[in-house]
């Protein structure tokens, strides 16, 4: 299902949501944080989805196991590098690594600066080692308030040249977009791109906000923009990609089913969709699962699955000469 021929990417891709189970052991017992299980097999009901979980907010605090963990900056590096290995194993050509530096910071009283400079070096070192091609994506974890939010933008504007753009995930329905305004008004001062978690957990009206007042150029999942027709008409008009999450929308509990998921809604009304996998180590699944499983189960044909592949890396945040140097490395 995956078109060997032409870059796979992953542009949607939490690192502080792929820590694996072997890492998170291995850091416990080093900075003695106690575990609900001392091996591999117990820990994974904990930080695996096992059956969907009934929230959004449910579901990310499987993410919580994976920061608990994280005691100095080298733990950070060695997750970011980690994640990079991971990419490379599934034959990930380029990716775009998101992270939360205060929710990666705040279990440890790490300062948010460490663990975004951790983090760029981890990934600059895997993406040199493994012969992947990345950027990283600054996130603001909403979910801890505007006067946090401010703070991890703070660390994400001081290292400005490390990331490529901000985003805003965490609980939509409890912190929406409106109050994260001025915070986006920095980032567009900054000249970094925008892409919010929007339409996830709440209705079009957070993806209509995002686009006017936070300065989305892209939006994750945005599945409720299916319940608004002028807006899916908006978002094919003015080529905002949606980077789709088939299993993580199923395992939030966004979407009932494979069948029922909306991409085949977006794709027939003319918009960019990307095929991306969230949270790898909390879905227990990599990226050809979105392409082999994932896709064909929501419905869609091999050429739209073609065609998602292509959008991923057209909606990416590169040049216009990475991504052709992209395309020549593969024919
Ligand atoms: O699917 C998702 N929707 C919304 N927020 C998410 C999702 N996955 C992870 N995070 C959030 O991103 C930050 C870590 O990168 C955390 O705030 C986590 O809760
Ligand atoms: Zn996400």
């Amino acid at each position: 299902m995956i078109d060997k021929t032409f870059p796979l990417v992953d542009i949607h891709r939490h690192l502080d949501g792929n820590v694996r189970l072997g890492t998170i052991i291995d850091l416990a017992r080093r900075f003695n944080v106690s575990l609900p299980a001392q091996d591999e097999a117990g820990m994974k009901p904990y930080v695996h989805v096992i059956e969907n979980e009934p929230s959004l907010v449910a579901f990310l605090a499987k993410l919580d196991w994976m920061v608990k963990v994280l005691g100095d900056y080298d733990a950070c590096y060695r997750v970011a590098y980690e994640n990079v290995e991971d990419a490379a194993r599934v034959g990930i050509d380029y990716t775009e690594l998101r992270f939360s530096p205060w929710y990666m910071a705040m279990s440890h009283g790490l300062d948010p600066h460490g663990v975004v400079e951790a983090v760029a070096a981890g990934v600059a070192a895997g993406s040199k080692d493994f012969g992947v091609k990345t950027n990283l994506i600054g996130i603001m974890s909403r979910t801890f308030g505007t006067a946090q939010c401010q703070r991890e933008l703070d660390a994400i504007l001081a290292n400005r040249d490390k990331v490529v753009a901000v985003d805003l995930a965490g609980d939509e329905l409890g912190f929406p977009g409106p109050l994260y305004e001025p915070h986006f008004r920095q980032v567009q001062d900054a000249g970094l791109k925008v892409s919010v978690h929007a339409g996830e957990a709440a209705g079009p009206e957070s993806v209509w906000h995002a686009l006017r007042e936070l300065g989305a150029v892209r939006i994750g999942h945005g599945v409720k923009a299916v319940e608004d027709p002028k807006l899916l008409a908006y978002l094919a008009e003015q080529g905002i990609g949606i980077e789709s999450c088939l299993t993580s929308n199923i395992h939030t509990s966004t979407v009932a089913s494979y069948e029922v998921h909306p991409i085949r809604t977006f794709l027939a009304s003319g918009i960019a969709v990307s095929l991306n996998t969230d949270d790898p180590g909390v879905s227990a699944v990599e990226l050809d699962y979105e392409y082999q499983v994932a896709a064909p189960k929501a419905g869609l044909s091999l050429e739209q699955i073609h065609a998602c592949q292509r959008h991923g890396l057209a909606m990416s945040f590169l040049s216009e000469a990475d991504k052709k140097a992209l395309i020549s490395a593969k024919q």
